[in-house]
């Protein structure tokens, strides 16, 4: 199936998902100065409850942490959405080196690694039947830049040695991802797909534009986790990012000056 090889990668995503050539693909290149500032966009309300926090897995593409979304404790709210959407999980993409990895660029930059914080729209009864829907999903993007360690990544990375391989997973409470924002929560938005197949055009993207740090030697624990299953060839999991995509039109609003 599908992932980030020559053989099954990007570019091959097409054949299976035709929405992958469609006009609101994600991710895409940032450029500042064209985004436009829209005086409308409310700031960003992010309310998360660490006991919502469930467990860490290795799906075979990102490690992700799981959120109890039964209830409205961990939501997104105001910002460029109307309504409640309720964080369902979080996971990253990253590079085989500290030069790459984002999927969003700014203005061609890429950084190592960015955390996307995934919320479904409670209008519909659940993240299944929201993920399809245009007005389904928001996703918080966050960038990564090399800098001093980050103890609040450390939590995630100290759980990699047990969920090393693909389709493993192991308890993980009392988390708030919350630390894993930056101080200010200015934003670009715009609407968006999944950047991984089935790539559904139902993500309105928030991304930040301020980063939060992770260290060279933490990075390279990323690149420890396997896309393959205990057993199978060892394959490190690294560039499982999509590379920016067109923007058919768009435009990427700033919610500030
Ligand atoms: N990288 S991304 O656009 O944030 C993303 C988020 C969720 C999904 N898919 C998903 O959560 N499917 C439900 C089973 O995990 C795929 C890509
Ligand atoms: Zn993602």
């Amino acid at each position: 199936s599908w992932g980030y090889e020559a053989t099954n990668g990007p570019s091959k995503w097409g054949a299976s998902f035709p929405i992958a050539n469609g006009d609101r693909q994600s991710p895409i290149d940032i450029v500042p100065g064209n985004a436009s500032h829209d005086p409308g966009l409310k700031p960003l309300k992010l309310k998360y409850d660490p006991s919502t926090c469930l467990e860490i897995l290795n799906n075979g593409h990102s490690f992700q942490v799981t959120f109890a979304d039964d209830t409205d404790s961990s939501t997104l709210t105001d910002g460029p959405i109307s309504g409640t959407y309720r964080l369902k999980q979080f996971h990253f993409h990253w590079g085989a080196t500290d030069d790459r990895g984002s999927e969003h660029t700014v203005q061609g930059a890429k950084f190592p690694a960015e955390l996307h914080l995934v919320h479904w729209n409670t209008k519909y009864a659940s993240f299944g039947e929201a993920v399809n829907k245009p007005d389904g999903l928001a996703v918080v993007g966050v960038f990564l830049k090399i800098g001093n360690e980050n103890a609040h990544l450390q939590k995630l990375i100290d759980k990699f040695s047990v969920i090393t391989n693909a389709k493993t997973q192991t308890t993980f409470v009392d988390f708030n991802p919350a630390t894993l924002l930056p101080g200010c929560l200015d934003y670009w938005t715009y609407l968006g797909s999944l950047t991984t197949p089935p790539l559904y055009e139902s993500v309105t993207w928030i991304v930040l534009k301020h980063q939060i740090t992770v260290s060279s030697a933490q990075m390279a624990k990323f690149r420890t986790l396997l896309f393959s299953s205990n057993g199978e060839a060892p394959c490190c999991m690294e560039n499982n990012y999509r590379p920016p995509q067109p923007l058919k039109g768009r435009v990427v609003r700033a919610s500030f000056k």
